[in-house]
């Protein structure tokens, strides 16, 4: 079938995948930056710096749960004057020479006392119990041993986060311990995904008729997209009609969306109608990339007005192949690190490594090959040295789906048309955690090499995630907070599953 006039005529025929991803993330801008409360900020990339408003610890703190001396007495005999654990403990009492107070880890210590000797090193006068205590302390100690003085940790008004730091789990502790319960951060995209096809039905059709399929893509792009944080917007299947698919894209261009995600309809047959009604909305970057799979992918900047607000948005459009294969590599290519750089990353790109083909394989003639693959850290990876070894998810043709299952990794492969040799080293692009790869089912590589696998237990843990959530109490065991002497930095925060969503 002739193409659509007016679109690739217009462009430049198969672009190199480099310059496609420069462009698209040339055409990403970052979204304008939202306050959260804390317990939606992880995974986020803040938007502002954040100092102490206070030193930690406010007061000097004991490392250790013994007595607070001062050092120059030195070993003997001393009466406990105070207990000091939390909050106001031992508050007016002075530690005068000749006298120590008990302290616990964390606790204050007391006016007067310079250091703190150690439970292990000191010895319970007996029958001292019912009245005053009175202690032994048994080693020469000196000024300052064991006590963090305020400001040891933090000092008041230091830089804790930068914008532009991601927050993970310690990032929102160090949040919660300068008090910081709402916090400015770029929020993650909203990200709508049409699927176009007349032979498509909902997954979940039992009897399939002549000529349909299940639609595989939606769900896959919709769990891709929240993977990434994002919200998503579900809109459905569309006919291969082109009033029907622009009557879907024109109503959710107007619902606030960053970012649409079409699959199919964008190569040669006389019903792809998706690259002339991207055209018809805005302004096509590409629509050919030189890349196996995912030839046809296309890329379109939209300005909309929304409905509600009538402001305008700038919504990147990805015109994804509608081979399952194409969709899916073409997401992790390319919608990724356009997700991560609207969401403020500094570096959106997809982590590259190298790795020695386990098999070899045979490349195209003319495309840049991105062949699914396993890679696993071996201690031997065949050159002698540490390193990734790649093994191949076997037949590699785009409608394959199973080719992506359990693969970790994309091995770029150049379009030579040659065999490359097994042990050759090839980059590597990860698209999911490498601790999660599943173990070889045959060994890599001879038996000196061990294999690293995932532990049993391990095993477990990934299996329950994919069942859903878990339910995770958190107790804080503390007099001072407790008694309200002091706020709880730690454990006050109440995650919920999945965290997905702004
Ligand atoms: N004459 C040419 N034909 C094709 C070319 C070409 O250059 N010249 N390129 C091929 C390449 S490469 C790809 S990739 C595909 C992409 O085609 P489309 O994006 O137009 O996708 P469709 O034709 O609609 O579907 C292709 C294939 O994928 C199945 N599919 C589509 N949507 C879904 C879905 N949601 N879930 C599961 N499977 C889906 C569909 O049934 C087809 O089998 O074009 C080649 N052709
Ligand atoms: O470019 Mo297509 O994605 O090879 O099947």
């Amino acid at each position: 079938m002739a193409e659509n006039a007016g679109t690739a005529a217009a462009k430049p025929a198969l672009i190199p995948p480099e310059e496609a991803l420069r462009i698209v993330l040339g055409a990403a801008r970052r979204l304008p930056p939202v306050a959260v409360p804390l317990h939606d900020a992880l995974g986020k990339v803040l938007a502002e710096d954040i100092r102490a408003p206070d030193p930690l610890p406010p007061y000097p703190a004991s490392v250790k749960d013994g007595y607070a001396v001062v050092a120059s007495d030195g070993p003997g005999e001393y009466p406990v004057i105070t207990e000091s654990r939390a909050g106001n403990d031992g508050v007016g009492v002075i530690v005068t020479p000749g006298t120590v107070a008990y302290v616990t880890t964390g606790g204050p210590i007391p006016d007067g006392a310079d250091a703190v000797v150690q439970v292990e090193d000191t010895e319970l006068v007996k029958g001292s119990l019912t009245d005053q205590k009175r202690v032994k302390i048994l080693v020469q100690t000196s000024k300052g041993v064991d006590i963090r003085p305020v400001g040891y940790d933090i000092e008041r008004d230091s830089m804790v986060l930068t914008a532009g730091e991601r927050i993970g789990p310690s990032e929102v502790g160090l949040l919660a311990t300068v008090g910081v319960t709402n916090v400015k951060v770029y929020p993650y995209p909203t990200v709508a995904v049409l699927s176009t096809g007349d032979e498509l039905v909902d997954s979940s059709t039992k009897c399939l008729n002549r000529g349909q399929i299940r639609d595989s893509n939606r769900a896959m792009l919709l769990a891709a997209a929240m993977q990434q944080q994002c919200k998503v917007l579900d809109l459905g299947i569309a006919r291969d009609d082109e009033e029907e698919i622009e009557r879907i894209i024109q109503s959710a261009l107007s619902s606030g969306i960053d970012i649409l995600l079409t699959s199919g309809g964008v190569s040669m047959g006389d019903k792809d109608f998706i690259k002339p009604l991207l055209e018809k909305q805005g302004k096509v970057y590409f629509n050919k990339v030189c890349m196996k799979p995912g030839k046809p992918l296309t890329f379109a900047e939209i300005t909309a007005n929304t409905a509600e607000s009538r402001t305008s948005n700038r919504i990147l459009a990805f015109g994804l192949p509608g081979n399952p294969v194409s969709c899916i590599v073409c997401f992790n290519l390319f919608v990724v690190p356009a997700i991560r750089y609207l969401a403020g990353w500094a570096n959106p790109k997809l982590l590259r490594v190298q790795a020695r083909l386990k098999q070899s394989i045979k490349t195209d003639p003319v495309r840049i090959e991105y062949h699914r693959g396993i890679i696993r850290w071996l201690v031997n990876d065949g050159s002698g040295t540490p390193g990734f070894v790649a093994e191949s998810t076997g037949h590699q043709v785009s409608s394959r789906l199973l080719s992506m299952k359990s693969a970790n990794a994309l091995l770029v492969l150049p379009a030579t048309g040659s065999v490359i040799p097994a042990g050759t080293s090839v980059p590597a692009i990860t698209i999911s955690d490498l601790s999660a790869s599943a173990p070889s089912k045959s060994p890599l590589l001879p038996d000196s090499v061990s294999v690293v696998q995932v532990t049993p237990s391990q095993d477990t843990v990934a299996d329950g995630h994919q069942e859903g959530a878990y339910r995770v109490a958190i107790l804080t065991v503390s007099d001072t907070v407790a008694s309200g002497a002091g706020p709880d930095r730690s454990s006050n925060l109440q995650w919920s599953k999945g965290c997905y969503g702004r």
